[in-house]
């Protein structure tokens, strides 16, 4: 495969993104892309735009190089008695929607109530992030996040609940800014007992 041969200088503030080559074929499309926007992919403003846009593109992308049940593998089963909700509140996070390629922006609480182990409370970010950095619709972003705790831990229950506007909503389309889609997953205990449901959705704020 061809590469343009536009790289960093000895001495520049590069993000790591910024050394993965670009195959020619992908800096062509966006020069495309560009033109048929309306502008000239030659001005000198646009010169290093596809490069720039490709390897954005593989940063906003990422999550399709891991599989993130991974960061679930190392569990702790010694947790000093403790049985109750665990929660991850509002965790931030950017995805891009399938349909348009536009940024989805929003915040996820996570919660389980573990059985018999818990796994470091950054993973739970760690999962979202994996799932969120794909071509994504927010409903299947919710359910793997869930679907993938409930699978490795084995938990007593899993609830996830997410709060996102879509871009293509927003800068698009509908034109119609600050409306929030909210989406949740309730399994085990928080799906079939209604004051478990409550209490985590309580403890979420909602
Ligand atoms: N359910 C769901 N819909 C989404 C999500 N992200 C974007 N969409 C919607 O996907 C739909 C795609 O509809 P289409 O009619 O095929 O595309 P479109 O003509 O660009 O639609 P408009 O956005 O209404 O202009 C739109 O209604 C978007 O709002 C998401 O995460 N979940
Ligand atoms: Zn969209």
């Amino acid at each position: 495969m061809v590469h343009d041969h536009e790289g960093p200088e000895d001495g520049d503030i590069v993000a790591p993104s910024a050394k993965i080559p670009v195959p020619a074929e992908v800096s062509d499309a966006i020069r495309t892309l560009i033109r048929w926007a309306g502008d000239d992919p030659g001005r000198e403003g646009l010169l290093d735009t596809p490069q720039r846009v490709a390897r954005a593109w593989k940063e906003y992308c990422q999550g399709y190089d891991e599989d993130p049940a991974h960061h679930l593998g190392r569990v702790f089963e010694e947790v000093g008695g403790y049985d109750d909700i665990v929660l991850l509140n509002g965790i931030p996070f950017q995805s891009h929607c399938e349909h348009h390629m536009a940024p989805i922006t929003g915040k996820a609480s996570i919660a389980y109530l573990p059985k018999d182990r818990v796994v470091g409370i950054s993973k739970l970010a760690r999962v979202l992030h994996g799932f969120a950095s794909r071509l994504q619709v927010q409903e299947r972003l919710t359910a793997q996040v869930a679907d993938c705790i409930w699978d490795k831990l084995r938990p007593q229950g899993v609830a996830v609940v997410i709060e996102a506007t879509h871009g293509c909503m927003t800068a698009r389309g509908v034109r119609t800014p600050g409306v929030g889609m909210v989406t949740s997953r309730m399994m085990g205990v928080f799906r079939d007992d209604e004051r478990s449901r409550q209490e985590v959705l309580k403890l979420m704020g909602y």
